[in-house]
């Protein structure tokens, strides 16, 4: 479920006068999603219905960034990506407020995303993550990626902390902390960026951010953990979320497919199939982390539905074998 703030309709409809895409002809919450308060619009503007979404940010997003968000929507949705484009109201603002939430109104992206995933998924899904990362290397502004290498200390630290973290899940703050400690002293150095490129990554590109029709990526949602860093721990976030069948089993069709889409538009470096390991491995820890954090955290009855960390832990374990014996790269 995710709407927490309610929206009247005299609210919604007197908000969409600042707009010029006609007026309100339905609405209704949308409950997917965990993070925001989203809602499917349809207007009616000289006869022409259209869908948008709304989104009144909750939670975790800091309204400071939210302009380098929709900056970026905005430039990827102008050079080719299938994201959802900002739309500006009257005054040439897409970043508003609404029943006392910063709210923006983007375009409805068709498609539905992958509930199975299938190894035909992953080519294309692959292809789409070079398209976004080519297309970001012109947006200019950076932001810091909060959840990255150096958050992962301090984030177990809290998790560790918190009440029922050992009761629930025994031996596994110590089992992470030895994993850290193996994933760091991997870490490339990203002091040169032509071996290890940065730029703009989504940053969470799991199934439900990714929507298809006719076997081709139509939309990419969701950029708000979206940041700028090494382009390769894209791919490994993206290996993590697709690449695993129902039974916990790495598919390595599904990687090779994956790779090969992304290699398609954009060929890794060697010293990028050389990092997948430990890039790999430092993905699948940064979602148990999260995930860890959220469900010790989560206060019972809140509507949020959490994510097991197990799963991600299980990824771990396997990448972290990886790094020992036998690399990702193809
Ligand atoms: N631009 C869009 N086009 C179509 N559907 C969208 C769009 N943005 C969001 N949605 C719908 O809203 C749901 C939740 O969106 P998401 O961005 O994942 O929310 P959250 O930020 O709360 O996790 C998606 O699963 C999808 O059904
Ligand atoms: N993809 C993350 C959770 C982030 O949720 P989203 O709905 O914003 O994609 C995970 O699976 O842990």
């Amino acid at each position: 479920m995710a709407v927490y703030t309610e929206v009247g309709d005299e609210e919604l409809s007197s908000f969409l006068t600042d707009y010029d895409i006609g007026h309100l002809v339905a609405f209704r919450g949308i409950a997917e999603g965990v993070e925001n308060s989203n809602f499917l619009l349809r207007t009616e503007k000289d006869g022409v219905a259209r869908d948008f979404i709304l989104t009144l940010y909750e939670r975790r997003v800091n309204p400071a960034e939210l302009p380098w968000f929709l900056g970026l929507m905005e430039h990827l949705a102008t050079h080719g990506v299938s994201c959802p484009l900002p739309v500006a109201g009257r005054d040439g603002n897409a970043l508003r407020e609404l029943a006392g939430r910063p709210a923006a109104i983007t375009t409805f992206l068709p498609g539905v995303w992958p509930r199975h995933v299938q190894v035909e998924h992953c080519g294309p899904l692959g292809e789409a993550l070079a398209r976004l990362h080519e297309a970001g290397t012109t947006y200019a502004p950076t932001r810091a990626n909060g959840l990255g290498p150096t958050a992962w200390q301090p984030l177990l630290d809290k998790a560790a902390a918190s009440q029922g973290t050992e009761e629930t899940f025994p031996g596994l703050t110590a089992e992470l902390r030895l994993a850290l400690k193996r994933i760091l002293s991997a870490w490339p150095p990203s002091s040169d960026p032509a071996v290890l490129p940065r730029g703009q990554i989504h940053a969470d590109l799991f199934p439900d951010n990714a929507f298809f029709l006719d076997g081709r990526v139509s939309g990419i949602i969701d950029f708000y953990f979206a940041c700028t860093d090494l382009l390769a721990y894209d791919v490994a976030i993206c290996l993590n979320a697709w690449c695993f069948d129902e039974t916990g089993h790495f598919d390595t069709a599904r990687r090779d497919a994956l790779l090969a889409g992304y290699e398609s538009v954009r060929p890794l470096t060697s010293a990028e199939h050389d990092a997948l390991p430990a890039l790999c491995a430092g993905g699948a820890l940064r979602f148990a982390l999260t995930r860890l954090y959220d469900w010790v955290n989560t206060p019972a009855g809140a509507l949020v539905t959490r994510k097991d960390p197990m799963d991600y832990v299980k990824k771990l374990r396997v990448f972290l074998s990886d790094m020992s014996v036998n690399p990702v790269h193809v």
